[in-house]
This record gives structure tokens, C-alpha cells and sequence, in this order.
């Protein structure tokens, strides 16, 4: 069994409660810009930070620090999207965290969780998140589809990630606008930023904003996967551990603006 598989298994265990209850959230009313836009459109290259204590690779990373403190950070530092871990087993998250960080910024919001039934999307929707993530590798072509056509009749925009061609290739097969390709292999925890480079090479030239995952911790990452024509990085544990969230992300944001006559 893969930890993909354990992750999954658990959160079948989870959803009978889900099912039995509805989402008890003060409502949040607030209009996010949206993340797609946001990507399409930028000269630097966005960073998606992410709140994350803990994780099944490396344990516990950063138990202590407070998600609003941190997502407050994150958003004057110039982050374009906010990720919450709201998976709990072994992320150590919660929707309530996803609550307290939506409630706290104005910038997109996006839960993530190994989403495999409709009724996550609506607790991470009543938390307050604008975007929710789908990982293609644990779910069948027929449940990718629902939950994407369900999360988007919902006004929620969604990240689909990817780790191999096979995978993109399935993404692009449902219209996915927001690709982000996973440099950490959810199955052997192996990261490589080449990976980013191999799967762009795939992307169809149009107007798909395409993330790189995982994996980046300073301006030297962040220039190998925008060479490889990544619009934004999804950074966690280089973010969460850094002494100077300000500084650590501000080296992220470099200059995306393609040269007269260089190939990116
Ligand atoms: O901490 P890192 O290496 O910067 O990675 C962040 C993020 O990409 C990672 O947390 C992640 C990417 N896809 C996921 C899916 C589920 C849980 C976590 C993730």
C-alpha cells in the first residue's frame, strides 16, 4: 500500500461523519480575486503558500505556529493564494484552520485535502476556501469529472495536480484550467523539480496556468521551474520553517517576463 493509498483509505473512514452532519461555519462574505487570472496574467512568479504543520514525509514541521499569524505573513509578503492542509491524520489540519485563515485574508484561499466525494467540497466551500485542490492519481476519469463540474458549479476554482504525462494528459481531458504538476511523488515521497521540467514539455501551448509543486526552497528553484514556463510555485515547508517568511518568499517572486528572442 502506498501512502496515496493509506491517505485515501482513511479518508473513506472520515466520510460517513461528514455525510451525517453539515458544515457549521460562520459564513464568510468576501470576494477573492481569482487564482487563474491571477496566473495568466503575471510578469512575477507567484507564490501559493502554504499552511502546513506536518506532513506523512517529513513528520512534524512547524507544530506551533499559529495559521493566522502565518497566513497574515504570507499575504503582505505578496502571496497570491493562501493553501490550508485541512487533511488531519496526516497533515495534522483541519477545516477550522481553513476558516480562521479565510476569514483573516482577502487573497485566494485553497483547501487542501485528498477531495474523493462532493460533500468535502462543500465543508472546504462553507469554510470559506476559493479553490480546491483534486489530485488526478486518486481518483478514477469518472469521479475527477463530478467533483470538477461540481466544485465549479460552485464557483470554486480548482488546482488539479498532476505527476506524470498520464496524468496530465487526464487533466487536460476534463478542462482543467489550473494544472499544477507535483514534483513530489505521492507514492515514494522522491522530489525533483526535473519533474516540472519533463511534464511542461507536454503542456499544449494555450492558456493553462501551469504551477509547479513541492520541493522549492530558494530563488535558484524558483528560476529552474519558471525556465520551464511555470506561472507559480506551491511552497509549504521552506515557507513554514523559515526564520523570515517575508524574505524567504519575496526571493521566490522573480521576473517571469520572457526575453525578446529567449526560450523558455
Ligand atoms: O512542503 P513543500 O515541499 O513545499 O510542498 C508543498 C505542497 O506542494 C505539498 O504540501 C503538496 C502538494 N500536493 C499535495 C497534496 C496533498 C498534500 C500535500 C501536497
Amino acid at each position: 500500500m502506498t501512502i496515496l493509498d493509506r491517505i485515501i483509505a482513511q479518508k473513506e473512514l472520515e466520510l460517513p461523519a461528514l455525510l451525517a452532519s453539515a458544515p457549521n461555519f460562520p459564513t464568510i462574505d468576501k470576494v477573492r480575486p481569482s487564482l487563474y487570472e491571477t496566473l495568466i496574467t503575471a510578469s512575477t512568479l507567484q507564490v501559493i503558500s502554504e499552511m502546513k504543520r506536518a506532513s506523512p514525509s517529513k513528520g512534524d514541521i512547524a507544530t506551533h505556529i499559529d495559521p493566522v499569524e502565518q497566513a497574515r505573513q504570507y499575504e503582505e509578503a505578496g502571496a497570491a493564494c493562501i493553501s490550508v492542509l485541512t487533511e488531519q491524520a496526516f497533515f495534522k489540519g483541519s477545516f477550522e484552520d481553513l476558516h480562521a485563515v479565510a476569514n483573516a485574508v482577502n487573497i485566494p484561499v485553497l483547501c487542501k485535502d485528498f477531495m474523493i466525494h462532493e460533500v468535502q467540497i462543500d465543508y472546504a466551500k462553507a469554510a470559506g476556501a476559493s479553490i480546491i485542490l483534486l489530485i488526478v492519481a486518486a481518483l478514477t476519469d469518472e469521479q475527477l469529472k463530478a467533483l470538477y463540474t461540481y466544485a465549479t458549479e460552485k464557483q470554486l476554482e480548482v488546482l488539479v495536480e498532476v505527476h506524470d504525462t498520464e496524468e496530465l494528459q487526464r487533466a487536460l481531458n476534463i478542462g482543467a484550467k489550473i494544472i499544477g504538476v507535483n514534483n513530489r511523488n505521492l507514492k515514494t515521497f522522491e522530489v525533483s523539480l526535473t519533474t516540472t521540467a519533463e511534464i511542461a514539455q507536454h503542456l499544449p501551448p494555450s492558456s493553462i496556468a501551469f504551477i509547479s509543486e513541492s520541493g522549492i526552497w530558494n530563488a535558484e528553484d524558483a528560476q529552474f521551474v519558471a525556465n520551464a514556463g511555470a506561472k507559480g510555485v506551491l511552497v509549504g515547508e521552506s515557507l513554514m520553517v523559515s526564520g523570515n517568511v517575508m524574505n524567504s518568499l519575496k526571493a521566490l517572486q522573480i521576473d517571469i517576463i520572457a526575453k525578446v528572442g529567449e526560450k523558455r
